[in-house]
């Protein structure tokens, strides 16, 4: 009788032994201290935690903006903490998603040029039925020959978030992606969010100081002083807020 053995799947995002020190001396700040994480091909994540508690440092240091200090970062099955500045660029370029609270979007462009400028810098074509599949998605099918300031502000977020995704990218780093909107253009964003997840099988980080936005994630992680300490899954937002007055001021 053989025995089959299977190895557990890739995370799409894993810290090992994380540490972010900024300066140094007396004067050092450590916003990040040991973290260990692995998140699934998939899943929707939010990351929450008062403020000051580390969690721009540690998106920065997951989506390799930054480097940390000691420890490792996968993506896929790439250790980003130890790849050189050059190739960490072109790594992000192919393989990471960013959505920031600022579309970040180029005005001379139109939706469909800034949709697919990723893969004009990356040097490859679009793939039309994919390209197709993520403008339809995001819902702006009719829009593609407009230029941002044609559009409204949860329009032009869903340019960035079609934008995040065209590459394929091994995860989706959002960074306050609602804090421009109003409430009710934030909901069609977040509900966007989690069915790229959902639907799609794409990873998704998120960081939001939002009860509300953090409800949208299968899992809400709670980070205090630079480490992790604790988790809901799929919690409400009255949830959400009732841990975090648990965590002190926010
Ligand atoms: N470039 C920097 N130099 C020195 N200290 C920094 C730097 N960036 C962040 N810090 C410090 O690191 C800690 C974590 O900061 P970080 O911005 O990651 O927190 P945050 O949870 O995102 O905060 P907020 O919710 O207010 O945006 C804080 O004490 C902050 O003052």
């Amino acid at each position: 009788m053989s025995t089959q053995v299977l190895s557990p799947p890739v995370a799409a995002v894993r810290l090992e032994q994380v540490t972010k020190r900024y300066g140094s001396g007396p004067a050092a700040v450590t916003a990040l201290r040991g973290i260990d994480l692995a998140l699934p091909r998939g899943a929707f994540t939010a990351v929450m935690g008062p403020s000051g508690s580390g969690k721009s440092t540690f998106l920065h240091c997951a989506a390799g903006l930054d480097q940390p200090t000691s420890g490792s970062v996968w993506l896929g099955d790439t250790d980003i903490s130890r790849l050189k500045p050059r190739a960490l660029t072109v790594f992000r370029r192919d393989h990471v998603g960013f959505v920031f609270q600022a579309y970040n979007l180029l005005p001379a462009l139109s939706v469909e040029q800034n949709i697919t400028l990723p893969l004009l810098l990356a040097g490859r074509g679009a793939d039309p039925g994919w390209l197709d599949f993520v403008t339809g998605a995001v819902g702006l099918a009719d829009l593609r020959g407009r230029r941002p300031s044609e559009l409204s502000g949860g329009q032009q977020q869903r340019v960035a978030i079609a934008r995040a995704l065209v590459t394929r990218p091994d995860a989706v780093f959002a960074d306050e992606p609602t804090g421009a909107l109003d409430s009710r253009t934030g909901r069609q964003v977040l509900e966007l969010l989690r069915r790229t997840a959902e639907e799609l099988g794409q990873t998704v980080v998120m960081v939001t100081h939002d009860p509300i936005a953090a409800s949208y994630a299968d899992r809400v992680l709670f980070l205090a002083d630079g480490a992790f300490v604790g988790h809901l899954d799929r919690p409400s937002a009255q949830q959400v807020a009732d841990h975090m007055t648990h965590l002190g001021e926010w």
